[in-house]
């Protein structure tokens, strides 16, 4: 069992509205390791972050990926941050992943008013976007098949080009990126699935595991 589609990107790129989009388009679940993250701790991602720190969020969240890699046979929407885990990043291997890219300005516009992301609570959120932005997009073009920029389009024209753009339903678990259809003209296509699996941190349990044959986990 894998995901039809696995959606990854900074907050405010759309993961969770598009994502859940794109499942009724494509007549399949939708789950969101965000909520799966809250539904086993019992508590918010807020509360994880202030009562136990960032750390324990990530691990919380580094199993629910897992889990849900292994069980979710919809779309899968990941939180922003997942990507930091480079088990988590050779756990995407092969399957179809979606990277919504969105701008500073518009990424910071759509997350200005919540205060749910205890990350961007902080003094200086855009600041903080700009660093997060920074760092992650170099993981978030490792991991993807697909990139599709949101700045210019609604949530539901977004999930309508994902939709067109996603390999057919193949009943495999494999996805191979097809470069020529899946990318946007703005991916760097030397950055996609590229990676030796050996870029795990030398204490990483993902690398003391086997990587199972048939490719993702
Ligand atoms: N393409 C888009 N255009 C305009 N607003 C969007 C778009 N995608 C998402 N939004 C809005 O941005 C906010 C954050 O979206 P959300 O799906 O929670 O992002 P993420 O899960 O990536 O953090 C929501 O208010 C959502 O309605
Ligand atoms: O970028 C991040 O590190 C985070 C993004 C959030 O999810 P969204 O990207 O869905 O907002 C959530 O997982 C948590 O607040 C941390
Ligand atoms: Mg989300």
């Amino acid at each position: 069992m894998s995901p039809r589609a696995v959606v990854v990107g900074p907050p405010g790129s759309g993961k969770s509205t598009v994502g859940r989009l794109l499942a009724e388009r494509l007549g399949v679940g939708f789950r969101d390791t965000d909520d799966d993250v809250v539904a086993r701790a019992g508590r918010s991602i807020s509360d994880i972050f202030t009562t136990d720190g960032e750390p324990v969020f990530r691990r919380l969240e580094e199993e629910a990926v897992a889990a849900a890699l292994a069980e979710h046979d919809g779309v899968l929407a990941l939180g922003g941050g997942a990507v930091l885990s480079s088990a988590t990043r050779v756990r995407l291997r092969g399957h179809a992943v979606v990277f919504l890219n969105v701008g500073m300005a518009e990424g910071i516009r759509r997350t200005g008013l919540s205060t749910a992301r205890p990350l961007l609570a902080g003094v200086n959120p855009r600041a903080t976007y700009k660093a997060l932005l920074d760092a992650r997009l170099p993981l978030y073009r490792e991991v993807a098949t697909m990139e599709v920029d949101t700045d210019q389009a609604g949530p539901d024209e977004v999930a309508a080009t994902v939709a067109r753009r996603l390999p057919a339903e193949s009943g495999t678990d494999e996805v191979t990126p097809d470069r020529s259809t899946v990318n946007d003209a703005s991916v760097n296509d030397t950055s996609v699935n590229d990676t030796s699996v050996n870029d795990s941190a030398p204490n990483d349990p993902i690398t003391k595991e086997p990587f199972p044959e048939g490719g993702a986990r």
